[in-house]
């Protein structure tokens, strides 16, 4: 923990609409993984932190589930974790994503931001494929109607123009003992980053078989007397023929998903993994406040 004088210390909301790539961002801004990314819409599910340092400056990243038009139970707590986010924060970065801009979920969010007192970002990304001059004309029209203390063009995928937004960052943020130790990049759990190292494979592997309202719930993580770790995890499912597609032939599926997962564990941790993987039919799942819990959502009605 850092105790030294000049300081500082505060908290970034990252926002904009699902895909936007805000997953990628952060991990460019901490500089490695915290948070896990998928070309699927609403893979941020559990509200995570991502920690930035930038010399004396400790910069708390709230990776904010994607924003949009909430029905079901489980969108409308994505939807709350992402606004109760904003709330404490000491800068709002708002990500934009000028090729799918995806208007109806930007629209309410410009809205909603112009009326914020925060300090408020803009920042335009994938400029490694946009177009230059809609890229502009689409940075117009937004500082037209927000009151942004900057603008940046970015690629979140190369990491071009991401540590001239990180310092701008920096700048924002109020004089103050660092919340964190110096080492720490993220303040989920182990356990649960474990579960979206899990669903992301579930994701790669499986890409439009499987519907978003799956989940990976974490059932024990302990530590073995020779050093190694042991994970076992439960994949729920809505529907049988769901849990068959995950298993796969002779389980073959499974297998490859737990085999990459525990590659990427292994990596993550620095110690010798061994995990297993139960799938599990939940029809109502995304009505139990009990798994909400466990996967890091409040449960909200
Ligand atoms: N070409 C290009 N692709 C990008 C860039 N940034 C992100 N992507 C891709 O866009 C997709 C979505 O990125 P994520 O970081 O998962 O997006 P997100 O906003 O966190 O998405 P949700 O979790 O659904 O809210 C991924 O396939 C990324 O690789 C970029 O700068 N350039």
């Amino acid at each position: 923990m850092s105790t030294g004088e000049n300081k500082r210390c505060g908290v970034v909301a990252v926002i904009g609409a699902p895909n936007a790539g805000k997953s990628t961002l952060v991990n460019q801004l901490v500089g490695q993984k915290v948070a896990i990314t998928s070309a699927k819409a609403q893979t941020t599910r559990a509200r995570m932190l991502g920690i930035a340092l930038l010399g004396d400056t400790q910069m708390i990243l709230v990776d904010t589930p994607g924003i949009f038009t909430p029905k079901r139970r489980l969108d409308r707590a994505m939807v709350s974790a992402a606004w109760e986010g904003a709330e404490a924060a000491d800068a709002v970065l708002l990500l934009v994503d000028p090729i799918k801009q995806r208007r109806h979920e930007l629209e309410p969010l410009i809205e909603s931001l112009a009326g914020r007192p925060e300090r408020k970002i803009l920042v335009l990304n994938k400029v490694d494929v946009a177009k230059k001059e809609p890229l502009l004309a689409l940075a117009q029209e937004l500082t037209g109607k927000v009151d942004f203390a900057e603008v940046f063009f970015v690629s979140a995928l190369t990491g071009d123009g991401v540590p001239e937004v990180k310092a701008a960052l920096a700048e924002m943020m109020p004089e103050g003992v660092w919340h964190y130790p110096e080492d720490q990049v993220s303040d989920a759990s182990e356990r649960l980053l474990a579960t979206e190292i899990t669903r992301e494979q579930l994701y790669k592997q499986l890409h439009e078989e499987l519907p978003y309202d799956s989940a990976v719930r974490p059932e024990l993580y302990q530590h073995r007397p020779d050093g190694s770790l042991e994970i076992h995890q439960q994949i729920v499912v809505t529907r049988d023929n769901q849990r068959a597609i995950v298993l796969g032939k002779g389980g073959s599926r499974i297998k490859a998903i737990g085999e990459a997962a525990r590659k990427e564990l292994t990596e993550m941790l620095g110690v010798k993994v061994h995990l297993f993987l139960h799938v599990k039919v939940e029809e109502n799942w995304a009505e139990s406040k009990e798994l909400f819990e466990e996967i890091g959502l409040d449960w909200v009605r």
